[in-house]
């Protein structure tokens, strides 16, 4: 069986790769490809199996569960998938970056699995980070800078790869104003146990973030990070009724949720696509001083020379005028990074804001918040499931999952 990894830098080309094939197309160096049965793994797929369980329930991925394709974790998602295409039995299969949002277990669990059926069907295996390429590919594809094809031994692809390019980042401006009573505690979880549908996530979770630190959230998949996220951040109803304190005052007591966010900056990487209207560059990174998804009002001479500052941190300095939805997504996502730090907010929750990048992209994310970090009195939050290499917290919390939910601890003097 052939099996090749294709390295997803260039990911118009691979797009047009894979629509080729999908469509039956003759490609060159896929020719053995032609005329097969070829399935896919991807977000996109996934996507339309959780639309389609939305309409009709019962989603043939989960079929013995009770409950719906949403509300399983995204390692779970991926995983039935996974499993559900294999029964298929296809000549061969196209695997989007699987391991991108996997935790250490399952990502050696879905290894294991390909492993046992490599040689069922060929594999391509779209990836952007070079740890993830599976152990038995000796093949990488990449496109050259005249979007060629290139096949190349894989030990040559990583020999290559190791090329410096500038990922440094500049100093980050200073705040345009300070919070007032902003307490030393910025959030408390006292003994927070959560269920869904009597079905135990969290366990008695005890957990203090003060003013300054840096932490890393970690966890397998759906041991609960993204629940603890949306108690914080979201207006998850679980946040009700248990002890969290937020910024002094216990949610649920007054506050509203728009009052919570004022005082936190929260990056996603789906949040790049809630920007549907042409804003500027400039007036992307000045909605994050009026908290508002785009700009509806004239900034202030003020607001934009505090925007240039940002701009000449991430040296985007030529693209104040450029449309935000024109630009790569890495650049996308420094700008969106930016927008939720201008305004240096007590908090900034980072969710796994290098997913889907490649190497050098998620080290360039990975020296913007280390500058954050070192260079202003805001906590941070960062939730991955990699070691992302270079990135320096002060503590780590790790969520152990268990069948009684999900218990924590504290990793402190977190060396990565
Ligand atoms: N609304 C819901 N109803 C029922 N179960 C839910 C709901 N939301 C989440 N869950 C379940 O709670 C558990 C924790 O989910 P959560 O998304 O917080 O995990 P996670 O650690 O963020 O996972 P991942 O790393 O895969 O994103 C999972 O088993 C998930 O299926």
């Amino acid at each position: 069986m052939r099996h090749i990894a294709i390295y997803a830098k260039d990911h118009q080309s691979v797009s047009r790769l894979v629509a080729d094939l999908k469509k039956d197309k003759m490609v060159p160096g896929f020719e053995d490809f032609q005329h097969k049965k070829g399935l896919e793994h991807s977000e996109a797929v996934l996507q339309n199996f959780i639309k389609e369980d939305q309409r009709h329930g019962n989603s043939v991925l989960v079929k013995a569960e009770n409950r719906s394709l949403r509300t399983f974790s995204s390692g779970e998602k991926r995983k039935a998938l996974l499993e559900y295409l294999l029964k298929k039995e296809p000549a061969y299969l196209i695997l989007d970056d699987p391991f991108d949002c996997l935790d250490m277990q399952s990502v050696a669990s879905f290894k294991k699995r390909l492993t046992e059926v490599k040689s069922d069907f060929a594999l391509l295996q779209i990836f952007r980070r070079e740890e993830d390429i599976l152990s038995f590919i000796d093949t990488v594809l990449v496109f050259d800078k005249a979007r060629k094809a290139v096949f190349k031994n894989k030990a040559d692809f990583i020999e290559n790869e190791k090329t410096a390019i500038d990922v440094s980042v500049k100093t980050i401006p200073p705040p345009a104003r300070e919070y007032q009573d902003i307490p030393e505690v910025l959030v408390q979880l006292n003994d927070v146990s959560v269920f869904y549908e009597e079905r135990p996530i969290l366990n008695q979770i005890n957990w203090t973030i003060k003013k300054g630190e840096f932490w890393k959230l970690t966890g397998p998949n759906g041991s609960g990070k993204t629940t603890i996220l949306s108690m914080i951040y979201g207006d998850n109803p679980k946040a009700y009724g248990v002890d969290l304190v937020l910024f002094g005052k216990k949610k649920g007591s007054g506050e509203s949720v728009w009052d919570i966010k004022k005082k936190i900056g929260y990056f996603s990487p789906s949040v790049t696509e809630l920007f549907i209207r042409r804003n500027t560059v400039e007036e992307m990174v000045i909605s994050g001083l009026v908290d508002s998804i785009g700009l509806y009002q004239k900034p202030s001479d003020k607001q934009k020379a505090l925007a240039k500052q940002w701009l000449e941190t991430l040296g985007f300095q030529e693209k104040a005028k450029k449309v935000f939805n024109d630009l790569p997504n890495l650049e996308k996502r420094m700008l969106l990074i930016a927008r939720a730090m201008i305004k240096h907010p007590p908090l900034l929750i980072l969710d796994e804001p290098s997913t889907g990048l490649d190497d050098k992209s998620a080290l360039k994310i990975t020296h913007l918040i280390n500058r954050i970090a070192a260079e202003s009195s805001t906590a941070i939050l960062y939730v991955s499931h990699r070691k992302e290499k270079g990135l320096h917290p002060d503590f780590e919390y790790e969520l152990i999952s268990s069948e009684n939910g999900s218990e924590g601890k504290v990793v402190s003097k977190f060396n990565n």
